[in-house]
């Protein structure tokens, strides 16, 4: 048997049997997420499984709060700066080699031919998520924290670790919609009850259970990998996502592209066989991970939105703060009503701080457009829309200087909440630094 990689992120400690324990614990970090070096080291631990002669593995959390908060997003964040900095030829290679070793990885954990089962206490989000949906067998504690969920649309992106592939297998396409689409948890018992884990057991008795699982020798294969497995149809398929589909897009007005991509991951997904489904998302993954909306929720909805809490907690806002949202506001809602029919337009069709009012149709036509309408304004609504975000955008311009640059992202969470500045274009700073007014 070949050598235990050297891990940084997990210790592996033998409990007897042939049991193995896999703790992911994160050095100097309070939450474990999936930095590339996290994801290389399943990828590798499941390689080494594969060759090994352990009965099973046990994965849990080395922390006391939480299992693990999905990829990590400071890093997602500087692979797009990565991504875009390439020659445009040779960006669909390099985001599909930075991305693939997470789904890639975990394909590897659930067929290596050992039982794999996870002991749940807390959050298990996104990449977490994922890794316990990896896994063969799925415990977890009747405390209210313990929870899964895949919330990466929130932040613009699509669960690229097999998410999409392996929770609506699990619970069925329907059940996996809420989870997929709006950020939804499952609790213990509710992820029992939707097929998504196995075992409901009090705090501090999850391992055991992991491990008593491990002893009952239990088959080391997942459903979708055994000959009784029966992929539903692509028309099964699309009666479920055709009407979520159509509604994504009247909520959204086309600018929320995670959603969609998620839709495609299931219809193109679901119907073929794992490794086929995994070929999927990975397809979709690459390109939504390349347009600038995610880039731009993943900056303000979730480290601008960390920085606000952390400062809001130390009451530290920076000064000035509310009157600045204000001043946003008023100047984005005073250019609309200076543009008159087309300015109270523009407002629906863009989602500041109003709803979107158009059909499906329209809005798959601003999701499709390349580039999008806030770069090539066409027509009279879209370019009173653009008038609009730059109206606030001068806001940060002529009086965001005193401003620390370090909270830029944090000011932007707050016109997004204060303002309505629509979510998907970040905030007046991110516009002004990325077009200008
Ligand atoms: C292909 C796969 C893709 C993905 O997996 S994309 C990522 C999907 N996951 C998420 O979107 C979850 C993001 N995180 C959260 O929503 C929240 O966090 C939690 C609900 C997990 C916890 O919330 P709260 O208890 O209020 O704590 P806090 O202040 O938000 O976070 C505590 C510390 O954890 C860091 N952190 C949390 N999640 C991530 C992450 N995904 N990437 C990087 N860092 C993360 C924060 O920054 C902070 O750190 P500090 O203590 O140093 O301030």
């Amino acid at each position: 048997m070949t050598q235990i990689p050297d891990m940084k992120n997990f210790r592996v400690e033998p409990v007897g049997d042939g049991i193995l324990h896999l703790a992911f614990d994160m050095p100097g970090r309070t939450m474990n997420v999936f930095t590339n070096e996290a994801i290389h080291e399943v990828e590798a631990f499941a390689e080494w499984l594969r060759t090994s002669d352990v009965a099973g593995v046990v994965i849990y959390s080395g922390k006391q709060t939480a299992f693990c908060a999905g990829a990590d997003l400071t890093e997602l964040s500087s692979a797009y700066d990565m991504i875009m900095a390439a020659p445009e030829a040779e960006r669909d290679d390099l985001t599909v080699a930075h991305f693939s070793p997470i789904g890639r990885g975990f394909r590897k954990l659930e067929t290596a031919g050992k039982p794999v089962a996870v002991a749940l206490a807390g959050l298990a989000l996104g990449g977490g998520c994922e890794l316990a949906l990896a896994c063969h067998y799925r415990v977890m504690t009747d405390d209210p924290g313990t929870q899964i969920g895949l919330p990466e649309s929130l932040v613009g992106l699509l669960p690229g670790g097999g998410g999409t592939q392996r929770l609506p297998r699990l619970t069925g396409v329907e059940g996996s919609l809420g989870v997929l689409l709006e950020g939804a948890r499952f609790g213990a018992k509710e992820a029992v009850a939707a097929g998504a884990a196995h075992e409901v057991v009090p705090p501090g008795q999850e391992i055991a259970a992991a491990e008593a699982w491990i002893r009952s020798r239990p088959d080391a294969s997942q459903p979708w990998d055994r000959e009784d497995w029966i992929d539903p149809t692509r028309d099964e398929v699309l009666a479920v996502t055709g009407p979520t589909r159509e509604n994504a897009l009247k909520k959204t007005g086309g600018h929320f592209p995670a959603e969609l991509a998620i839709l495609d991951c299931l219809d193109n997904g679901v119907p073929v066989p794992m490794d086929q489904g995994i070929v999927a998302e990975v397809e979709a993954f690459k390109h939504l991970v390349q347009r600038i909306e995610p880039r731009n929720m993943i900056a303000v909805r979730f480290l601008g939105r960390v920085d606000y809490d952390k400062a809001r907690r130390k009451e530290a806002l920076p000064d000035g703060l509310d009157a600045f949202g204000e001043e946003v506001k008023a100047a984005m809602q005073g250019k609309a009503a200076e543009l008159g029919d087309a300015g109270s337009a523009a407002l629906h069709f863009a989602g500041i701080g109003a709803d979107y009012t158009g059909d499906a149709a329209s809005a798959q036509i601003i999701a499709d457009r390349k580039p999008q309408w806030f770069v090539q304004p066409q027509g009279a609504i879209e370019k009173a829309a653009l008038e609009i975000v730059q109206a606030g955008a001068a806001v940060a311009r002529d009086k965001g200087q005193g401003f620390d640059a370090k909270h830029r992202n944090l000011i932007d969470y707050h016109c997004q909440q204060a303002a309505g500045y629509p979510v998907y274009l970040g905030g007046p700073f991110t516009f002004l630094d990325l077009y200008g007014v």
